[in-house]
C-alpha cells in the first residue's frame, strides 16, 4: 500500500468541489478585509481628533464605513461558510464511499480480519471528525493567516519596532506549542488505539448478546466493556492532565500580542519615537490580529485530527485491490479446472508450508452440469475451495479455470454472475423480506420474488407474517427459524439463476420437516446446474458424480460413493460414523429418518 501524504488525499477528494472551495476562501478572505476596516475606520476618527477636524459629518462618515466593513465581514463569512460545508460533506460522503466501494474489492480476509467497531468507527465517526476542521479551517484559517501576514505588513510599513513587539507572544506561545505537539503523534496514536479499542468491544458486546445471555456471562462481559470504557477515560484524562497546563499557557500566551507592543510602543513613545495616532494603529492593529492568532491555534489541532482520520481512512482506501480484469470474457460451457490450486490465508507463509497452507497441490475437473460434492474433517479445507472459486481470496500458486479461461481473467462482477454461492450465514439485510430475496436480482419484479419464494418453500411463512413481504428482516429476525432464513437464502439464489451453484450445507436446522422443505428448495435451486456442495452430511451426498474427499488441504481420493467406500477407509469410516449418529439420533429422538437426497 502506497503511503499518501494527508493534503494529496484531501485534494483527491476535493476534486469535484475545487470551485467552492476556491470561491469560499476568496470570499473569507473578503469577509477578513471587511473584519480590519473597523479598526481604520476608528484610527481615522482618532486622527480626526488628533488634528480638530471632528466634525459630525467627517465622524458619521467614518462610522458609516466601518459600519460597512463589518457588514462586509459578517456577510461574506456567511457565504464562505455556506460553501466551505457544503464542500466538506461533499468530500465526507466521497470518503466514506470509496471505504466502502474499496471493501468490496479487496480480499475478503483484509475486511474479515479487522474488528466491525474498527471498521465502523473509521467509516462513521473518525471521517466525521474531518466536518468541522475541514468547513472552517480551510476559508477560516487562510484567510486568518493572510490577515496576519497583511497586518505584520502593515506594522512593518507604520514602525519595524512594533512589527517585532507584536511578534514578542507568537514566539513563547510557539514555543509552550512546540513542547506539547513533540509527543503528539504518539500520544494521539495511542487514543485511537485505545478508542478503536472501545468500539470493537462495544460492537462485539451487542452482537454477542445472544451468547452472552445464553452463556450467562452478562455480568463478565459487561466487566470486559467496562474496562474497556475506564482505560479510555483514564487514558484520555491522563494524556489531558500532562498536557493541559502548557496548553493553556500557549493558548493564553499566543493572541496576546499586547504583551509586547504596550510596553515597546509606550517605551517608544516616551522616548519620542513613535507618534500617538502611530501608537494607538499598531495596538489597535496588533488587537485585530488577536483572533487570528486565537484561530490559529485551533489551526494546529485541526491540522492533527484531519491528517489522522485521513491516515485511518486510507488505511482501508490504499489496500491493493484484487486485480480485475475489464473486458468480458466469453464463456462457451461452464466446465470448472483447479490446476495444483495452493493456498495460504497467511500471506508470509512461504507457500507450501503444508503446516500452513489450507489447500495444497488441488487437481480437480468439473463438468458442466456436474454434482461434486466435497466432505471431510472441520478444518480439511472444504469452504476454501469455494472462496477460492468465488475469488474471496487469489489462489497463493496455480490456477482455477472456467471453460479454459483462468478465473483471474474473467471480470469479479461476471464470475459472480455465474456463480450462486450459498453460505451457511445466512445474513438478512434490515430490509424487507422482498428486498432481501431480490437482492438475488435487483432487476427481479416482485412476481419473480415471490415465484423464487414459491420455489425455495419460503411464500408460506411470509404469508404468515404480519406485513407478509414487507416485513423488514428485523421484524421478522427473531420469528423466523434457522432453517427459514437459510430457505430465504436460498430463494436469493433461485432467482440469481446463476450457472454454477455452490452450497456450503448448513448441519443446523436439521429437524425433519425443515430439512425436507431445504431439500426441496434446493433441489430446484440446482436444476441443470453445476453444483458443488461442501457437505456436512453424508447421506445428502450419496447421488454425487464424484465425492472429493479432503485431508489436511489435500485431496485424499475422489469417487461415487459406492467406489468409495470400498476403496477409501477415510470415506468408509466417515461414512460408518456418519450411520452411527444417524441411528443414535433416530433411536434418542424416536423420530423416523427422513433426509431426501440430493438430485440435479
Ligand atoms: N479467514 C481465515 N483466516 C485464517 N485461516 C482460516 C480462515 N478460514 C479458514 N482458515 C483455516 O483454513 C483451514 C481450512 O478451513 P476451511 O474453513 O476451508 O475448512 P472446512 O473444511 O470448510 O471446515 P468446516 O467443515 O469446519 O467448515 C483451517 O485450518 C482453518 O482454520
Amino acid at each position: 500500500m502506497k503511503k499518501k501524504n494527508w493534503l494529496s488525499i484531501v485534494s483527491f477528494y476535493a476534486k469535484e468541489c475545487k470551485f467552492k472551495l476556491v470561491i469560499s476562501v476568496f470570499f473569507a478572505v473578503i469577509s477578513v478585509f471587511g473584519g480590519i476596516v473597523p479598526y481604520i475606520a476608528v484610527y481615522r476618527i482618532f486622527m480626526l481628533f488628533f488634528d480638530g477636524n471632528q466634525t459630525t459629518d467627517n465622524i458619521i462618515y467614518w462610522s458609516g464605513i466601518g459600519l460597512a466593513g463589518y457588514v462586509t465581514k459578517v456577510a461574506f463569512h456567511s457565504f464562505s461558510t455556506v460553501l466551505s460545508h457544503i464542500s466538506a460533506y461533499r468530500i465526507l460522503q466521497s470518503i466514506r464511499l470509496s471505504i466502502c466501494d474499496k471493501l468490496m474489492k479487496v480480499p475478503l480476509g483484509v475486511v474479515l480480519n479487522e474488528s466491525a467497531g474498527k471498521i465502523k468507527n473509521t467509516i462513521v465517526d473518525r471521517v466525521e471528525t474531518i466536518e468541522i476542521p475541514l468547513a472552517h479551517m480551510i476559508p477560516e484559517s487562510l484567510s486568518n493567516l493572510i490577515l496576519s501576514i497583511c497586518v505584520l505588513i502593515y506594522l512593518i510599513i507604520i514602525d519595524w519596532r512594533m512589527a517585532l513587539a507584536s511578534l514578542i507572544s507568537v514566539f513563547i506561545g510557539g514555543i509552550a506549542y512546540g513542547i506539547v505537539m513533540k509527543t503528539y503523534n504518539e500520544k494521539y496514536d495511542d487514543y485511537m488505539k485505545s478508542s478503536n479499542h472501545v468500539n470493537s468491544v462495544i460492537v462485539e458486546y451487542i452482537e454477542g448478546i445472544q451468547v452472552i445471555k445464553a452463556f450467562n456471562q452478562s455480568a463478565k462481559s459487561y466487566e470486559k466493556f467496562e474496562k474497556a470504557v475506564n482505560e479510555f477515560k483514564n487514558y484520555t484524562l491522563d494524556w489531558f492532565k500532562s498536557t493541559w497546563k502548557l496548553i493553556n499557557f500557549a493558548s493564553s500566551a499566543l493572541p496576546t500580542s499586547l504583551l509586547g507592543t504596550l510596553p515597546v510602543g509606550l517605551y517608544l513613545y516616551i522616548k519620542g519615537s513613535l507618534n500617538p495616532a502611530d501608537l494607538t494603529m499598531c495596538l489597535l492593529l496588533s488587537l485585530g490580529i488577536v483572533g487570528a492568532l486565537t484561530n490559529f491555534t485551533v489551526l494546529v489541532n485541526d491540522l492533527k485530527s484531519i491528517q489522522f482520520a485521513l491516515r485511518d481512512a486510507y488505511e482501508y482506501v490504499g489496500i491493493d485491490e484484487l486485480p480485475n480484469a475489464s473486458k468480458k470474457k466469453k464463456l462457451n460451457s461452464y466446465n470448472i479446472q483447479f490446476n495444483n490450486v495452493t493456498f495460504s490465508y497467511d500471506n508470509d507463509n512461504e507457500v507450501k508450508n503444508d503446516d500452513k497452507s489450507a489447500l495444497i497441490d488441488i487437481n480437480l475437473n468439473i463438468k458442466e452440469g456436474q454434482f461434486i460434492a466435497f466432505v471431510g474433517a472441520s478444518g480439511s479445507g472444504k469452504s476454501t475451495i469455494a472462496r477460492m472459486l468465488v475469488r474471496f481470496w487469489d489462489v497463493s500458486e496455480g490456477e482455477i479455470k472456467i471453460d479454459g479461461v483462468n478465473i483471474k481473467d474473467i471480470p469479479i462482477d461476471q464470475l459472480m454472475d455465474s456463480i450462486s454461492y450459498v453460505t451457511q450465514d445466512n445474513f438478512l439485510f434490515n430490509c424487507s423480506l422482498m428486498e432481501n430475496i431480490r437482492l438475488g436480482n435487483i432487476n427481479a419484479s416482485d412476481e419473480e420474488v415471490i415465484r423464487a419464494s414459491k420455489a425455495a418453500c419460503c411464500h408460506e411463512f411470509i404469508e404468515k407474517l404480519d406485513n407478509k413481504y414487507d416485513t423488514t428482516a428485523g421484524e421478522a429476525g427473531g420469528k423466523l427459524s434457522g432453517g427459514e432464513k437459510q430457505r430465504i437464502a436460498i430463494a436469493r439464489a433461485i432467482l440469481k439463476n446463476s450457472p454454477i451453484v455452490i452450497l456450503d450445507e448448513a448441519t443446523a436446522f436439521t429437524d425433519p420437516e425443515n430439512e425436507d422443505k431445504i431439500q426441496k428448495s434446493i433441489a430446484e435451486l440446482t436444476k441443470g446446474k453445476t453444483l458443488l456442495v461442501i457437505a456436512h452430511r453424508l447421506s445428502t451426498i450419496k447421488n454425487a458424480d464424484k465425492i472429493v474427499i479432503l485431508n489436511n488441504g489435500k485431496i485424499r481420493d475422489i469417487g461415487e460413493h459406492e467406489e468409495l467406500l470400498s476403496k477409501s477407509s477415510l470415506y468408509k469410516n466417515m461414512w460408518d460414523a456418519h450411520i452411527g449418529s444417524k441411528h443414535w439420533a433416530a433411536s434418542s429422538n424416536k423420530s423416523s429418518d427422513s433426509e431426501v437426497q440430493l438430485s440435479v
